[in-house]
């Protein structure tokens, strides 16, 4: 089934500190509307303190925008206790920074698996729900035993990930998930997410400093700038040629950086 998650003209103020609260208070997000359906992936760039985590915390109804409105096909998302939200996160669900740090050590993967069903009250055939999200991530069922100490970091990122789509969500939210990461892993948790996007067909909001691999993802591209999209299109238009200040930037930067990675290494002969 289409799905659309989609924010209208958000905009949020943090209060100010110390005696001059008001005149202090900065926005954090002005502004912003965007739309996020199955099958489609966005890509949100911008510098520190642009905006990307405010955004997220609201679009995952964690904070309460000052302005404007979220909607999950239509019906609007709001704040408040976890029992009004469970449908909504059923359908829309998070991978945060470095997802393989936020398993709970004492669980085995079974356990991890079955927690957001519990949480969020799923019933059905847990254990076939479980198996389906490992074989989504192309882990062996035997692993179920085991703990996260007991997996290698790919194998930690593959879990963190079945997590999410345990319940099966039709909206991924991402918060930097390759950030930190080291090649090979940062190879394979793009790799699944772009599997999740093409073949399995669910909107992909991700979240990056990284525009290598925004570019890889992501059909669209937004840049945020002190809370306002300044920039939005077609990943490679916005990268070919970038209109604004912010995004020139961010494109010279990653190019930089590019250009100073070394050259990988040539294959090994047969
Ligand atoms: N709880 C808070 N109280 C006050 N100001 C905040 C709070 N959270 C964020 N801000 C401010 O709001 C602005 C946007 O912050 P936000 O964390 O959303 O940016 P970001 O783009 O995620 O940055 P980064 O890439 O560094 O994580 C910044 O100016 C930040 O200082």
């Amino acid at each position: 089934m289409n799905a659309v998650l989609s924010a209208g003209n958000l905009g949020l103020s943090y209060p100010g500190r110390g005696l001059l609260k008001k005149r202090s208070s900065r926005p954090a997000l002005q502004d912003v509307s965007l739309s996020i359906a199955t099958g489609g992936s966005i890509g949100l760039v911008g510098g520190s303190g642009a905006g990307k985590s405010t955004l997220l915390r609201i679009l995952l109804a964690l904070e309460k925008p000052g302005a404007g409105t979220v909607a999950f096909n239509n019906t609007p998302v709001v704040p408040g206790p976890a029992s009004s939200l469970r449908w909504y996160r059923r359908a829309v669900q998070y991978i945060p920074q470095n997802p393989a740090a936020s398993l709970n050590p004492g669980m085995n993967v079974e356990r991890l698996l079955l927690e957001p069903l519990r949480q969020l009250r799923i019933d059905g055939d847990h254990r076939g729900m479980i198996l389906n999200a490992l074989q989504r991530v192309d882990l062996d069922p035997r692993m179920l035993g085991r703990r996260p100490w007991e997996l290698s970091g790919g194998q930690k990122q593959r879990v963190a990930i079945a997590r999410a789509l345990v319940p099966a969500p039709s909206i991924l939210l991402a918060d930097e998930p390759v950030s930190g990461l080291d090649p090979p892993l940062r190879n394979t948790v793009l790799d699944l997410m772009e599997q999740l996007v093409q073949q399995d067909g669910l909107g992909l909001l991700f979240v990056s400093h990284d525009l290598s691999a925004v570019a890889r993802l992501c059909s669209e591209t937004m840049v945020l700038s002190g809370g306002r999209i300044v920039e939005q299109g077609p990943t490679a238009a916005v990268y070919a040629n970038p209109q604004t200040l912010e995004a020139k930037e961010l494109v010279t930067s990653a190019a930089l950086i590019h250009r100073f990675l070394p050259a990988p290494l040539p294959a090994p002969r047969p």
